[in-house]
This record gives C-alpha cells, structure tokens and sequence, in this order.
C-alpha cells in the first residue's frame, strides 16, 4: 500500500468533463491496487481568471509543487479571448510548464488496432503506428523575448523571437536519444534548418550528440517534410524530438493517425519534481458541456501519469489494456464513432472503462 499526492487541475470547457472520468479511474485504479492517492484540486486557465485575476494562481503553484504528480484537463475558450495576454487561460498553462521546468513533452501517437478503419487514411498505411513525439516544451517562439506590439512605418508591428540556447537544445535531443534507445532506436531529428539559424544550431548539437548514442540512428528532417511524410508513410518513424511549436503543430497533425485527437495523451516531464500529464486537445468550445468529449486522451494521461511519476508499471498497463478493452468491445464516442450506431457520451465511455479495468488478482 502507497501513498501519492495529486493535484488535479480540470481548467476550461471540455477539461472538468474529461478530469471526472480520469478521477474516477484512478479512484477504481486505488481501490484494486490498495494505493491512497490524495487528489487536491487546484485553479487554472480561464476558470481561474474568473475567481482569482489571473490564470495561474500562487496556490496552484504551491499545490503542483508539493504534489508527486500533477493531472490537468484543458485550459481556454472563447469567454476570455479578449483578455489581456497575460490574463489569457493559455498564459496559465504556459506560466505551470515554465515554472515546474517542464521541458521534455513526450506525445506518444499509437494507433489502437481496434481504431484502424477510424483513421481518414487508408488502413495498410497506419496499421501498427507507434510513433513517440518528443516536444521541447519550455522554450523556442512560445517564450522567446522581445515579444511585443509597436508601432511601426506601415501601423502596428508584432515581434515574437524564436530564441534556443545549446544547453536547452541539448537536454531536449538528450532525452530523445535515451527513448530511442528504449524502443527501436531510430530518432528523427525535426527542423527548418534550410531557413532558421536556431534549427542549424539544433542539427550541429544532435550530430555532435550522436557520438555518445552509436546505437541509435540520428536522421534530420525538415518539418514540412514530415508532415506530409507522417500521412505518407508513419510508420517510417519511431521517435520524433523537436522544438516547441513544430511539435504543437505536428502531435495534432499525428493524432489523426490515431483516430482522433481525444486519443493522445501526453507527459511533461522535467529533471526534478513533478511531472504534469494532460491530453493534447483543448478545452473544445464547441462541444463543452454536451457530454461528447472523448475522455480516452485523459484517461491514457492517467496511465502515463502512473508510469512515469509513481512508478506504477502495472498499475498504468491494466488501464491501458481497460481501454483496448473497451474499444476491441465496439464502444465508441463521437470522434470515433461516426459510423457507429450507438455512440456513447464522456460519461459512459469512462464507466466502460472502469467495467474492464481489473485487479491483479483477476489478472492472474
Ligand atoms: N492543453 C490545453 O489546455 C490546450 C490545448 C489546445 C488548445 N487549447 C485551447 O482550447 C481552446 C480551443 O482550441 P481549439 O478549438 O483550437 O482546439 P481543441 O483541441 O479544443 O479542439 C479542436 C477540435 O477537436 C475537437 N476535440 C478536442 N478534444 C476532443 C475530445 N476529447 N473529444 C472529442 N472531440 C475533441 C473539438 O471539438 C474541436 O472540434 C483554445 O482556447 C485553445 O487555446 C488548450
Ligand atoms: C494551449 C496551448 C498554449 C498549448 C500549446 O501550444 O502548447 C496546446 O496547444 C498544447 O498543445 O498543449
Ligand atoms: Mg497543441
């Protein structure tokens, strides 16, 4: 029996709904492991705006730093898209990855067997995709200084500065050599190095790195290239590590494969503390409130949440193989489900879930 301490942070639209089905699994997750996880919630994003003034309150901070693990929903929406940038829900999301020093974002893209005639390509190209986005999280065009407005000879000018340091590029590209060497040793290094001076920098530390990592196979790849090589051909890659908006932009692009962007999971990990797990989506205005998001990206954050921070090897398997499960059982929400009969909400997908999650015991 252990104890975990874990900050629950459901943000905006869709979060709270996807964060009551992945609580639930790790209250079943608690009671057939004989775990305590101490769940505190916190505020974040637009939500808390509203209740505090700013996104990211001081006792959030304090919460996700005196927690083993932090689980977050979504953050944003349409209600405070004329807030102030620092007043904006994204600035909170952005605020707890900076300050928790989160920098390495693994987004895994693996294609459920039972989702291949979900995807919109064809099955023979997507069958057996298992690709791991590696994302530097922390820097690049998202924090970059000088960000501003001023005005300028033609009105009004908009700066925002793509900026890396080597010792950031080479904590990222470090990370993505030592989870290739865990899988099938293949990295692809993602650039613009044809225009961009901070991706030549990038390529000369990932070859220069290579050296220390001989049995991994180092490839550069411009991003436009790969975005159109991920339709093509996705199973062509097994780690991907690139900076931080070429891996926003590509993880959704990716999550196609997959079926749905209400697939993907994600970890942000950094060398010390806590580590926050959170699907890749948003807070999806356009369907908030309905009961239709798909909780299945969530409830994979919880698995990644239980591997990589509590060490709960079996733990996040039992919930991985409850949601195999669950989809090999024809059950279905929108997203995935288009040609579905019967489609579930958010609310009976999660209890479907936790109907096949099973104890060691059983599992034995
Ligand atoms: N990590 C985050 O908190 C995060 C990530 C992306 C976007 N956002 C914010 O979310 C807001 C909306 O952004 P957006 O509309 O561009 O992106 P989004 O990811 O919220 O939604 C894009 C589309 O995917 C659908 N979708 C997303 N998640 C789904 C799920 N679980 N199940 C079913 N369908 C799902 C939505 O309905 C929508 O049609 C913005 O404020 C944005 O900044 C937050
Ligand atoms: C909401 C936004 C700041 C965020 C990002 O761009 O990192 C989101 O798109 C994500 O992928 O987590
Ligand atoms: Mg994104």
């Amino acid at each position: 029996m252990s104890y975990y301490k874990i900050a629950i942070l459901p943000g905006d639209g869709i979060g709270p709904e996807v964060i009551k089905e992945a609580v639930l699994i790790l209250e079943e997750v608690a009671k057939h492991f004989h775990h305590t996880f101490e769940m505190k919630y916190g505020l974040i994003g637009g939500v808390a705006v509203d209740k505090t003034g700013t996104p990211l309150p001081t006792e959030t901070v304090e919460l996700c730093k005196n927690s083993d693990a932090i689980l977050l929903g979504a953050v944003g929406g349409p209600k405070w898209d004329q807030e102030l940038s620092h007043r904006r829900p994204e600035a909170g999301l952005l605020g707890i990855r900076k300050t928790l020093n989160l920098y390495a974002n693994l987004r895994p893209v693996t294609l459920f067997d039972a989702l291949l005639h979900t995807s919109p390509l064809k099955s023979e190209n997507v069958i057996g995709t298992d690709v791991l986005i590696v994302r530097e999280l922390t820097g690049g065009i998202y924090f970059g200084t000088p960000r501003e407005r001023k005005n300028g000879e033609n009105g009004q000018e908009a700066i925002d500065t793509l900026r890396y340091s080597e010792k950031e590029i080479e904590r990222i590209l470090r990370q993505g050599f030592q989870i290739a060497q865990g899988r099938k040793k293949k990295l692809t290094s993602v650039d613009k190095a044809n225009v961009l001076e901070s991706s030549r920098l990038w390529r000369e530390v990932a070859d220069r790195l290579s050296y220390d990592y001989p049995d991994v196979k180092l490839e550069h790849m411009l991003v436009d290239n790969v975005a159109m090589q991920l339709i093509r051909n996705p199973r062509q890659f097994d780690v991907i590590v690139t900076e931080n908006m070429f891996g926003d932009i590509l993880s959704d692009e990716a999550s196609m494969l997959t079926g749905s962007l209400g697939m993907l999971p994600s970890a942000s990990l950094s060398d010390t503390g806590p580590g926050l797990y959170e699907p890749i989506h948003g807070s999806a205005p356009d369907i908030a409130g309905k009961d239709k998001a798909n909780p299945l990206a969530t409830i994979l954050s919880v698995a990644m949440l239980l591997r990589h921070s509590l060490r709960l090897e079996n733990e996040a398997d039992s919930i991985e193989n409850a949601v195999k499960k669950t989809l090999e059982a024809g059950y279905r929400t929108g997203d995935i489900g288009f040609d579905w009969e019967r489609v579930l909400t958010t609310t009976q997908m999660g209890t479907m879930v936790r109907s096949y999650l099973k104890s060691p015991v059983q599992n034995g």
